[in-house]
């Protein structure tokens, strides 16, 4: 499938979240809005002021309206990462209102809201939703986990294509997507994560449309921070098999929509957590087949591999009844790190930097495993 237009960004429509919203449809904000937000704070004045707003500060209000009750219900869920919902302000613009982001995961998310505005520019939903209806059927993600696990005894590899990270930068200089990928096919990786997140992991899109292109059978996870139902059918369009979705960012809410979305794309979804109220939250939600445990704090970016046998303890009896497979992610570097998160539960590994940092990441495989796996 070809590439989606690129047509350069003009001003961007308000994210899906306010298109959802709640308020009446009058003042939803129609698709030919494009006066940006202004940057200067809200106007307070006597009862009647906002009539004399002019129209783009009207919907400007509602738009802030909207994201503080959006920003509301996600705390009131224990999640504290904040929308900014400007996706048309600066990042100047948008600190002075809210202030720094509180942590790196909360500034990802502010970059992410304006790029998924511009992407909504570029290649509108309509667009976009039509070229991942036309896409090639997807690979069964779940599936080539439960069957790589049950050949080999060790959890399944789902071997990750990063280049970099805002943690550890720069993991390896000489960086062909496509030449990794096929190194971890071919050395029983069982299916691929490529990261598309440009600013903080330097991937794309375009690799993971390469990847596919180059005949990699294995199935493909698209490692993005989605928050936009816009990102999944992108994903989908470039590819995709399954999609990563950060409950530490999503309500529960978000995440029932997107999975529902998933469903209907034949798109797995990988429903990652890292800490017990995530969990429950996400245990609550039906439909959810695969967690991924994050032994990575995406806020303090401290790892700590115990993470996943804590949680598992707690949780794994509900997990098991569920029928849901875990994913272990981040900070496995050998076959005792691997032993210990199967101990504690996991079918399957989420492996890149000691991957990937070494100089043949297809042999890199064996040495994470003490075997080799077989295809
Ligand atoms: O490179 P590591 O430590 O092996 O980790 C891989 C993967 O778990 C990590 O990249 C990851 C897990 N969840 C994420 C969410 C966003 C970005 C990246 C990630």
């Amino acid at each position: 499938m070809e590439a989606l237009g690129s047509a350069k960004p003009r001003a961007s429509p308000f994210p899906a979240a306010a298109a959802r919203s709640p308020l009446p449809p009058q003042v939803v904000v129609p698709a030919s809005s494009s006066a940006p937000a202004p940057s200067r704070p809200l106007r307070s004045g006597p009862k009647g002021t906002i009539q004399a707003l002019a129209r783009n500060e009207m919907l400007s209000v509602v738009e802030r309206e909207d994201c503080r009750s959006v920003n509301d219900v996600a705390a009131s869920q224990g999640i504290r990462i904040r929308r900014h919902c400007r996706p048309t302000a600066s990042m100047e613009e948008i600190e002075e209102e809210m202030g720094a982001p509180r942590n790196v995961l909360e500034r990802i998310i502010w970059d992410k809201e304006i790029e998924v505005a511009q992407g909504l520019v570029s290649n509108p939903l309509r667009e976009v939703t039509e070229c991942a209806g036309k896409a090639p059927p997807t690979r069964d993600f779940y599936g080539a986990l439960v069957a790589a696990y049950m050949r080999n005894g060790v959890p399944a590899l789902i071997a990750e294509v990063k280049k970099a990270s805002p943690s550890r930068g720069v993991l390896r200089e000489n960086f062909d997507a496509v030449e990794i990928a096929q190194a971890y096919e071919k050395y029983g990786a069982a299916c691929l994560s490529i990261l598309t997140d440009e600013k903080y992991f330097q991937g794309s899109f375009e690799n993971l449309q390469k990847v596919r292109k180059a005949g990699v059978k294995c199935p493909l996870l698209c490692k993005e921070f989605v928050i936009d139902e816009w990102q999944i059918y992108y994903a989908r369009s470039v590819g995709a098999d399954a999609i990563l979705l950060i409950a530490a960012v999503l309500t529960d809410a978000d995440i029932t929509y997107f999975l529902r979305i998933c469903k209907e794309l034949g798109l797995t979804a990988l429903v990652e957590v890292h800490d017990g109220l995530e969990m429950e939250r996400v245990l609550r939600i039906d439909g959810v087949q695969l967690i991924g445990i994050n032994n990575r704090s995406l806020a303090t970016f401290i790892v700590d591999t115990s993470n996943t046998k804590r949680l598992l303890e707690k949780h794994g009896d509900a997990i098991r009844e569920k029928g849901i497979l875990v994913v272990g992610e981040s900070g496995l570097f050998n076959p005792d790190d691997v032993a210990y998160v199967q101990k504690a539960g996991v079918s399957a590994v989420l492996v890149g930097e000691s991957l990937v940092k070494q100089e043949d990441p297809g042999r890199a495989i064996a040495g994470l495993f003490g075997k080799e796996l077989l295809r």
